[in-house]
């Protein structure tokens, strides 16, 4: 495990590389966006280059793209793909049902089109992205331009009919303009506090006309993979216990650091 990594990235690290064996040849693969999804994409070039993996990818975001060609790993589009083997993506907040909060990253629109496209959703996290209820991480909602101001008040409004605690909306911005997602559309960050009912609040948020996706993402992963700092990675299923996995790999990551440099 490298040491000049912080925590919180050893972490994300380890996530990755335990998740990347749900990946086997011949598979067709969603990739995730942000910073533990990067690992898994630089660590899905270096088994490619020294194990001579074969997959097909589809990038969740135009970052992901580009990082995912840097690597040298074949992508294609969805419509291409059609369907997918499994996608693996990162969560800004999990509970113990694997209910999630993505889009901290800004791609949680195409990361849900990816997921839903999928037999199956790993995702990959850090510890401090299992929590007992999802809220305290701001949910993100994303808006068409087209007067979002109305919608922004429409959301306003059901956050006020709901069970969650706060319900200051700001829209999301990136070096002092509007942040704009890859689809062209605006963020709007709630800051709710505690969701009580997620699936509800998300089926309200989508009446709004305006509001194209939410970052509430239900009964759509099945598996959790949370690394820690000191390499160990525990596994989370919908339907099963927590399964602690040992890490003795054989200096395999190793490899793959030289290689990922
Ligand atoms: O939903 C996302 C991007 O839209 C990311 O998966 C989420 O923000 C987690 O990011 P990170 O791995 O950097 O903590």
């Amino acid at each position: 495990m490298p040491l000049h990594l912080d925590p919180n990235d050893r972490a994300k690290l380890t996530a990755a590389y335990h998740a990347m064996d749900f990946i086997e040849d011949g598979m067709k693969v969603g990739l995730g966006t942000g910073s533990t999804a990067a690992w898994l994409v630089k660590l899905l070039g270096a088994r490619r280059h020294l194990e001579g993996l074969e997959i097909l990818a589809v990038s969740t975001s135009e970052a992901t793209e580009a990082l995912a060609r840097k690597m040298k790993i074949p992508t294609t589009t969805l419509e291409e793909a059609g369907w997918l083997d499994l996608t693996i993506d990162g969560a800004d907040e999990a509970d113990a049902d694997l209910t999630l909060i993505k889009g901290g990253g800004g791609a949680l629109l195409r990361e849900k089109i990816v997921a839903t496209a999928s037999d199956r959703m790993v995702v990959i996290a850090d510890p401090a992205k299992m929590v007992e209820t999802l809220g305290a991480f701001p949910l993100p909602v994303e808006v068409v331009k087209f007067g979002w101001e109305a919608s922004q008040s429409l959301v306003r409004d059901i956050l006020e009919d709901s069970d969650v605690e706060g319900s200051r909306i700001l829209r999301r911005m990136r070096d002092g303009a509007p942040f704009v997602t890859d689809e062209g559309h605006f963020i709007l960050d709630l800051h709710l506090g505690r969701i009580g009912d997620p699936e509800g609040l998300a089926a309200d948020l989508l009446s709004v006309p305006g509001v194209v996706e939410t970052g509430l993402f239900t009964d759509i992963a099945e598996t959790m993979v949370v690394g820690l700092p000191s390499g160990e990675a525990v596994f989370h299923f919908v339907d099963d216990e927590p399964r602690r996995l040992d890490t003795a790999d054989g200096g395999r990551l190793d490899d793959f650091l030289k290689f990922i440099g």
